[in-house]
């Protein structure tokens, strides 16, 4: 192997990396939560699943004729696997790539975190062993439906979306979730944004500190 090949590895294999998962029901706040990670946390990144969704043509309907938006099938996961894989090869230059980070800039000591934000990470078997910590946001049936009217999707969700078909399948991808990971830090999206921004950022400081101690 070439000396300044074995730097660049060196150089990789010296990086720290945690990989964060802000995952919960629709409108619980988990872009919010995500977006607050990234500002506050040196090095990190946001790869929101939302990102992958499938044109609509390629959408299929349910029996009752909704689009069946709230299944993996919907989300383009081997793309978003590209990215998360592209990140965890060379954080750094992943970065960069996407100017968060200035182009001269070199590796540093400090930990390089991902944020993977969407609704249903935990469910896709192959993302879900990637995390080093696991967030789920959840707020009651009555919120959820009043925060959902007020937002806009491409397609608008039609008439009797939300209880014909979002909360049955939240709740059945709730228990698919549950059945393949434990390690999840549940998170009530009721409470304060300050305070639920608050008590991730805290853990997560824990985490890289920890992190940033170790040899
Ligand atoms: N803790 C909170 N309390 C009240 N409203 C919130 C809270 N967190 C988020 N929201 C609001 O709920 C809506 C959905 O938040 P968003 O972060 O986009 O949710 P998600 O990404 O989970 O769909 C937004 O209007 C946001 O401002
Ligand atoms: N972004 C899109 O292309 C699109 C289209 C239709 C519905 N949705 C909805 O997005 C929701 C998931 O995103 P949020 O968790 O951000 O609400 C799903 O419940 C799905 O019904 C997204």
């Amino acid at each position: 192997m070439s000396s300044s090949l074995r730097q660049v590895c060196s150089k990789l294999s010296q990086m720290k990396t945690l990989v964060v998962g802000v995952g919960g029901i629709t409108n619980g706040g988990k872009s919010t939560l995500a977006k607050f990670l990234h500002q506050k946390i040196h090095n990190s990144c946001i790869i929101a699943q939302d990102s992958y969704f499938k044109d609509d043509r390629l959408v299929p309907v349910d029996r009752n004729g909704f689009k069946q938006y709230d299944t993996l099938d919907a989300l383009h996961m081997d793309k978003m696997m590209i990215e998360v894989y592209s990140w965890r090869r060379d954080p750094h230059s992943f970065l960069k790539k996407r100017g968060l980070i200035p182009i001269d800039s070199s590796v540093d000591d400090e930990v390089y975190v991902l944020i993977v934000e969407g609704f249903l990470i935990f469910n896709y078997r192959p993302l879900n062993e990637l995390f080093d910590k696991r967030y789920f946001l959840e707020i009651p049936y009555e919120a959820c439906k009043k925060r959902r009217s007020s937002r806009v999707y491409s397609p608008p969700d039609p008439p009797g979306y939300f209880d014909g078909y979002v909360w049955p399948m939240y709740l059945r991808n709730r228990r698919e979730m549950e059945e393949i990971t434990s390690e999840i830090v549940y998170l009530d999206g009721l409470k304060p944004k300050e305070e639920v921004l608050g008590v991730v950022y805290e853990d997560i400081c824990q985490a890289r500190n920890r992190l940033q101690g170790q040899n």
